[in-house]
């Protein structure tokens, strides 16, 4: 009689734990579009939104979202001294092609890990950029997939022009070596290409949220805002 109640509070107790866990698993947004469809400018916005205001209602639980940009954690890596990556990087930015998922996989994983080390509570993830294309989706999977949940995708859409014509813009100022014409150009091919089929695949799932990202960045994240408040 001892051993059956011990063994049913045991596993009542690792059920518990189990759920607990499955509760602190990260959360994550994949956010998606062309270059320069206003990707970051509205992570930017959803940071500075829904910040991290403690909920004492919710048991103190922490409300709010990490940014990580892939493109942003390249650039880093690229110009990290000492980097192995570092040339490799380079030259697929300036090409516009997508830098093997090993380098990029292990650049996320990094950075989630050290935001939740910092603080537990921090557990909700925009990822925006990725996954790009299948190389991509097969590293998120291989790593990832047991370790976050992924609870849909927002997609930024705007025409080919819009984009390019954003990025020439910004372009001006940003510095950055793949906002000029020709590797705008790859760029798209490769959007067109690798990345619009991920997020075919993710419609089909019922997974995408897509966002009309031609208007000004107010008249987005007015949408962006009341997706984010639907869906908890
Ligand atoms: N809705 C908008 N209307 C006009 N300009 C915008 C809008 N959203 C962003 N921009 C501008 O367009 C440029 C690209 O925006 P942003 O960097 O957010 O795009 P992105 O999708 O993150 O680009 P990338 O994938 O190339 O890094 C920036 O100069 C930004 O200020
Ligand atoms: N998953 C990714 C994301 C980005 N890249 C490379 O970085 C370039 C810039 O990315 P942005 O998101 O900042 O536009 C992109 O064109 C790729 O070369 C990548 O390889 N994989």
């Amino acid at each position: 009689m001892l051993v059956q109640l011990r063994g049913a509070l045991s596993r009542g107790v690792s059920s518990v734990v189990y759920r607990v866990a499955r509760a602190m698993k990260p959360q994550v947004i994949f956010v998606l579009g062309g270059p320069g469809a206003g990707k970051g400018t509205q992570c930017a916005k959803i940071v500075e939104t829904y910040g991290y205001t403690q909920l004492s209602v919710c048991l103190s639980q922490t409300y709010g979202y990490t940014h990580l940009s892939a493109g942003d954690l390249l650039r880093g890596e690229r110009s990290r001294e000492g980097s192995e990556f570092g040339q490799l990087i380079d030259s697929y930015i300036k090409d516009g092609k997508i830098v093997p998922v090993e380098i990029t996989i292990n650049l996320l994983r990094k950075a989630m890990e050290e935001t939740m080390q910092l603080d537990q509570k921090k557990s909700r993830f925009l990822i925006d950029g990725f996954p790009r294309n299948h190389d991509n989706l097969r590293g998120w999977t291989s790593v990832m997939e047991d370790k976050a949940d992924v609870k849909f995708v927002l997609f930024f859409d705007c025409s080919d022009q819009v984009c390019i014509n954003r990025c020439l813009e910004r372009g001006k100022s940003s510095g950055r070596t793949d906002d000029n014409r020709e590797s705008l150009e790859k760029r798209i091919q490769t959007y067109l290409q690798s990345t619009r089929p991920i997020i075919g695949q993710y419609e089909r799932q019922g997974k995408v949220h897509t966002v009309d990202a031609s208007r000004s960045v107010d008249e987005v994240f007015a949408d962006v805002k009341t997706l984010l408040d639907r869906e908890g």
